[in-house]
């Protein structure tokens, strides 16, 4: 066959061989790293030892831990007490782990002791529709209130990226815009939520994050948030229902078809999905958990009565968190302070919830 074609034919071809090879190699260093995404065993208990013989890549996927307590000799901060501190609030949980308020901890001592640990810290949030107005309130005091000091990567999903404002961020800091579709309903954002955070952790989050925070974007920072929340998995107590609500009364999903349910005489506190956060690998679970179960819910044509919020006061019964964390991580401007919240560190904000929602308020 090749004895029939023109030798011309053979020497063009040859020729542009030649170029095109010459051609990849010139551009060789300019062109984006292939990427062939491999998918790590997840790192529960069966697949631990499996985990750490995987490949290089998978090899430190899920492994940060909060380590030795490490201070540098010579820091100066106030000797602690141990006879005085907060009387008026309960610091701990019937599950012996840490309940936080302001006069818990020492934000000096604190913070130094985790920098040292250096964790890779991710804020997953969304803004869909008209929620990009909120962008740029939340990112700009979080730059000046949130982690300040350690590293931090801002994962923002939204339906327009050229609604994301340019923020001026500190060292080591960074924004990273995903792209969703838009929704006409908000109930399908914020359960969408626990969709595109699952993908995008399989997907890109695992590589670069050692801890993650869910949060919603309307919100605002007004002062410190910092190491003292960290944990294996950290919740926060709903602002509404803190301090007087006997648990019956709790907003739980009280309808047993539901995947979400919890029946009366059950629960210990009653958690916001406005702020979470833990581990990688352990909020990588809870937010698929999330996902699974209100797809479970859909195929019997329920929806939990506050979505993912509701899965995740399921999950949180019979999964004590490590941390729990006052009203403090997420009041709301709505609210007078009552007298135990000595500091407010975010706020949720005061909107038009029939504006702003593709569909209207409730
Ligand atoms: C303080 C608190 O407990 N907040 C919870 C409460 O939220 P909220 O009443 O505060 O709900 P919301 O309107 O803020 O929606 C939650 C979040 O979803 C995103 N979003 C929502 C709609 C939309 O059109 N575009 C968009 O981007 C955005 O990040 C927003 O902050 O109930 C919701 C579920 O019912 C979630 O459990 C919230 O975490
Ligand atoms: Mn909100």
């Amino acid at each position: 066959m090749l004895r029939n074609t023109p030798k011309s034919h053979i020497l063009f071809a040859c020729a542009f061989i030649a170029i095109a090879v010459g051609f990849y190699f010139y551009i060789k260093d300019s062109l984006p790293p292939i990427r062939i995404y491999q998918d790590c065993p997840s790192p529960d208990l069966e697949t631990q030892t499996k985990n750490t013989e995987g490949s290089e890549d998978c090899k430190d996927q899920g492994k940060w831990k909060i380590g030795d307590l490490v201070m540098t000799p010579g820091l100066k901060y106030a000797q602690p007490n141990t006879q005085q501190g907060r009387t008026d609030v309960n610091s701990v949980t019937n599950w012996n782990v840490p309940l936080v308020w302001e006069g818990t901890f020492d934000p000096v001592v604190i913070d130094e002791i985790y920098r040292e640990m250096d964790p890779r810290i991710a804020v997953v949030v969304f803004a869909v529709g008209k929620y990009t107005r909120f962008l740029k309130g939340f990112l700009e005091t979080g730059e000046k209130f949130f982690f300040v000091g350690f590293r931090v990567t801002y994962y923002i999903f939204t339906d327009n990226e050229k609604e994301v404002p340019e923020i001026e961020m500190g060292t080591g800091r960074n924004i990273t815009i995903l792209s969703v579709p838009p929704a006409s309903r908000w109930q399908d954002v914020v359960l969408g939520r626990m969709k595109w955070a699952t993908v995008a952790i399989e997907q890109q989050i695992r590589d670069e994050a050692d801890y993650l925070f869910m949060m919603d974007i309307d919100s605002v920072f007004y002062n410190r948030f910092g190491a003292e929340s960290l944990s294996r998995l950290s919740a926060v107590l709903h602002r509404g229902y803190y301090k007087n609500t006997a648990r019956d009364s709790f907003p739980y999903e009280r309808r047993p078809l539901s995947k979400a349910y919890i029946p009366a005489g059950e629960g210990d506190y009653y958690y916001t999905a406005a702020v979470w956060g833990g581990y990688l690998e352990e909020m990588y679970k809870l937010v698929k958990y999330c996902y699974e179960q209100s797809q479970e819910d859909a195929k019997n044509n329920i929806e939990a009565v506050w979505q993912e919020e509701s899965h995740l006061n399921r999950y949180l019964l019979y999964n004590k968190p490590t941390k729990v964390l006052s009203p403090e991580y997420l009041w709301s401007d709505y609210d007078k302070v009552s007298a135990d919240i000595k500091v407010i560190r975010i706020s949720q904000l005061v909107k038009n919830y029939a504006e702003v929602r593709p569909n209207g308020g409730n």
